[in-house]
């Protein structure tokens, strides 16, 4: 397969990238260059090429050059546009489609043109689109920033001033509507992502959106140690530099919120006492030379450093190599230190993934990837980044509490070897290649249909998803669908993660959704008509207002707020589900309340629910409800499995599913997680065989 990235921004190489040189070179090269590397290791990818812009600038000659081996497999080609000097990112819409031509001549060149474009950031999506209308290659996209989130948050923190004019940002959203309408699979890096930043476009379809979470890179960040070199770096601005070092790495661009972190440091004499503060801020030599979005955020910085008196407390050094920033990370680790990242918004993150690679703890915004990135690692905690002392406090709680400090130092680097790039990058390609219909998929009008719960059914031992799978795949005539309480990103980010086969049907957030994966192709559609039907009834407000003074519950993450769900959680109440029933009833709403694992609360419209909507499915399929197997272990199962008659209870069951009269129909299946369901499949099918005899 050959690969065509997509890259215009920024100063981009094959080594030694000066992270922070300016606003746009960040985290999305780090990206690029991690995944393309990771790339280079896996069969599949035969050829891959970065396309990006050539230019001339002071930031060296390396720029200008039209092509660059990286490795036997990679090369970097530039292609020059009318206007020769860099530009940022907001100067660059105007090159485009002279760059687009260029990029469809060369490839118009090769002895065989990309299979598939992986578009980077907006202005590349433009790009890319260009390229598939005129020569039908596909794109998927990443968009590393979306420009409606970005607006949101300067609207949503009024102090700081947004350096994007009004109008550069709707012209990027309305180009990212583009690039997210024409994209045949969209890459997001996480839930908040998928789930919500994209949800802010008119163009959103959760069906085209997959998340991979990008790595980190383990090998260069793992317990990386501190060096001389950097700890002289550093320490020259410091009077008491063995303390504890509280530290933030960013570009210094307004949504970084960098002079937030000044001022929570200099507000608190406390947090002053217990620790000093060291801002990597990308590399400069004259500020007054830099553009005026980066020169303001280091002149603010400066004033601010002076106001509070910061001298000898905090240190902010002028360069740093690449080579640098894990000895950066191991400077504070060595030092039980802090990384703090104040963003107004951060779209992901690979900040914070390096620093709990290292082994510290991290203070992150509560705005973006972080929410997601905490849960996984559960490796620090989220602020509110308009708050000096939100940040300050959290600071002082962590610097103050050895165990604390410990648990999230040692949880952040064990869960951070979740994000791989090889991974990432073997996700990508599989995904690429259905994209590019060679891995024909879809499935046929099925003669059975077998619906499964996801959690502790389908998934739970990887030896029995082994056997199941292996099964699955000698049963050609076998629709195969879940059905669970997740919604579509996090079911089909477990589902990819655990290896399981993917499903044909997905009956998520309990019921509430229903997509139906494409033939011949890896994204799935959502099934308007059950949501037109099940909208009847309805009200979501109502319900919300009815249950806001409702003792002994509280929400669940907002990610788990849904069109068509609301989840609340009841940890000291087993009672919960009962009583919020009751309370709906009394002011006259009608829902669907379930309980599960004696403390998750799911409220669904009153035509909602797995049962229902298998029911909508296998009737979509023209199926007998006896060619339907259901299968689950818990209380948000038992709509499903009471309204089917083959219905299979996996082996670790819970929530006293033996003990309920409309289950007696079950099979109970001797074995656990997914063997149960193949037994489960064998019984019915035994039966069946068994009466057909009979009948004979
Ligand atoms: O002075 C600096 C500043 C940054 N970095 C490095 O640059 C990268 C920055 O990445 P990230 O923290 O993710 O931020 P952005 O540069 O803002 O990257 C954009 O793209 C990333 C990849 O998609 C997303 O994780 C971010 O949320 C998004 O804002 C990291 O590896 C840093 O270590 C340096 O080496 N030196
Ligand atoms: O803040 P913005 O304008 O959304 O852009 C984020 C920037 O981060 C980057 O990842 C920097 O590398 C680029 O994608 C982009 O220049």
């Amino acid at each position: 397969m050959f690969v065509l990235h997509i890259a215009l921004q920024g100063c981009l190489r094959g080594s030694d990238v000066q992270y922070g040189i300016n606003a746009d070179t960040g985290g999305h090269i780090r990206y690029l260059l991690g995944m393309v590397e990771a790339s280079e290791r896996i069969a599949k990818a035969e050829r891959i090429v970065i396309a990006t812009r050539a230019f001339e600038s002071n930031h060296g000659a390396d720029y200008a050059v039209p092509r660059e081996r990286v490795s036997s497999k990679t090369e970097i080609v530039r292609f020059a546009t009318p206007n020769p000097d860099y530009l940022t990112k907001e100067e660059l819409w105007s090159e485009v489609p002279a760059y687009a031509e260029s990029l469809i001549d060369w490839i118009g060149a090769q002895p065989a043109p990309p299979d598939i474009i992986h578009a980077h950031y907006a202005d590349a999506g433009v790009v890319a689109g260009i390229v598939r209308e005129r020569l039908g290659i596909p794109y998927t996209f990443v968009a590393h920033s979306l420009g409606r989130v970005k607006m949101d948050a300067f609207r949503d923190n009024a102090g700081t001033e947004n350096p994007d004019s009004m109008e550069s940002l709707e012209r990027r959203i309305e180009i990212e509507e583009r690039a997210i309408r024409d994209a045949s699979l969209i890459v997001a890096s996480s839930r908040d992502e998928a789930e919500f930043q994209y949800s802010q476009y008119k163009n959103y379809d959760p069906g085209r959106i997959r998340i991979i979470p990008p790595g980190a890179e383990l090998a260069a960040f793992r317990g990386a140690p501190p060096r001389l070199h950097v700890d002289r770096l550093i320490n020259r601005f410091l009077t008491h530099p063995e303390k504890p070092a509280l530290i933030a790495i960013a570009r210094p661009v307004a949504k970084k919120n960098l002079a937030m972190l000044v001022k929570a440091y200099g507000e608190s004499a406390q947090l002053q006492e217990m620790a000093n503060l060291v801002l990597i801020a990308g590399n400069r030599s004259d500020i007054s030379h830099l553009e005026p979005e980066i020169s303001n955020s280091l002149n603010e910085i400066l004033r601010l450093i002076d106001l509070y008196d910061l001298y000898g407390r905090i240190a902010y050094p002028k360069v740093h190599l690449p080579s640098d920033v894990p000895a950066i990370y191991g400077y504070a680790q060595y030092r039980r230190g802090i990384f703090i990242n104040p963003a107004l918004n951060e779209p992901f993150g690979l900040t914070l993934l390096e620093a709990a690679a290292v082994g510290i703890p991290i203070i992150a915004t509560d705005s973006g990837g972080p929410n997601d990135i905490v849960e996984i690692c559960r490796n620090g905690e989220l602020v509110d980044p308009s708050s000096s002392d939100d940040i300050a406090q959290a600071a002082i709680r962590m610097l103050a509490d050895p165990a604390l400090w410990d648990s999230y130092a040692s949880a952040g680097a064990r869960a951070v070897k979740r994000f791989d790039w090889r991974s990432h990058a073997k996700r990508y390609l599989r995904l690429a290649e259905a994209v590019t219909g060679k891995e024909g998929i879809g499935i046929r009008q099925p003669r059975e249909l077998l619906v499964s719960d996801i959690d502790n059914t389908l998934l739970g031992s990887r030896d029995a998803l082994a056997e199941f799978s292996e099964w699955l795949a000698g049963e050609p005539e076998m629709a195969f669908a879940i059905a669970s309480g997740r919604s579509f990103h996090s079911a089909m980010s477990v589902l990819e993660q655990e290896e399981s086969p993917l499903p044909d049907i997905m009956i998520t957030s309990v019921g509430s959704e229903i997509y139906y994966r494409a033939e011949n192709g890896p994204e799935y559609r959502a099934d308007p008509e059950w949501a037109e039907w099940i909208a009847e009834g309805w009200d979501r407000a109502g319900i919300l207002a009815a249950l806001q003074e409702l003792p002994g519950i509280r929400p669940q993450s907002p990610l788990e707020q849904r069109r068509f769900k609301l989840s609340y959680l009841s940890p000291a109440n087993p009672e919960a589900a009962a009583m919020i029933a009751e309370r709906l009833i009394a002011v006259g709403l009608q829902a669907t309340v379930m309980g599960s694992h004696a403390r998750y609360i799911d409220i669904l419209p009153p035509r909602a629910s797995k049962g229902t909507a298998v029911e909508f499915v296998r009737k979509r399929l023209g199926l007998e409800t006896r060619q339907v197997y259901v299968a689950g272990d818990s209380g948000n199962d038992v709509e499903m499995l009471r309204l089917l008659p083959n219905a299979i209870v996996v082996g670790n069951f819970c929530d006293q599913l033996r003990s309920r009269p409309e289950l007696d129909h079950c099979h109970f299946a001797p074995r656990r997680y997914a063997r149960g369901i193949l037994d489960g499949v064998a019984y019915f099918r035994g039966a069946q065989d068994g009466q057909a005899l009979s009948v004979a």
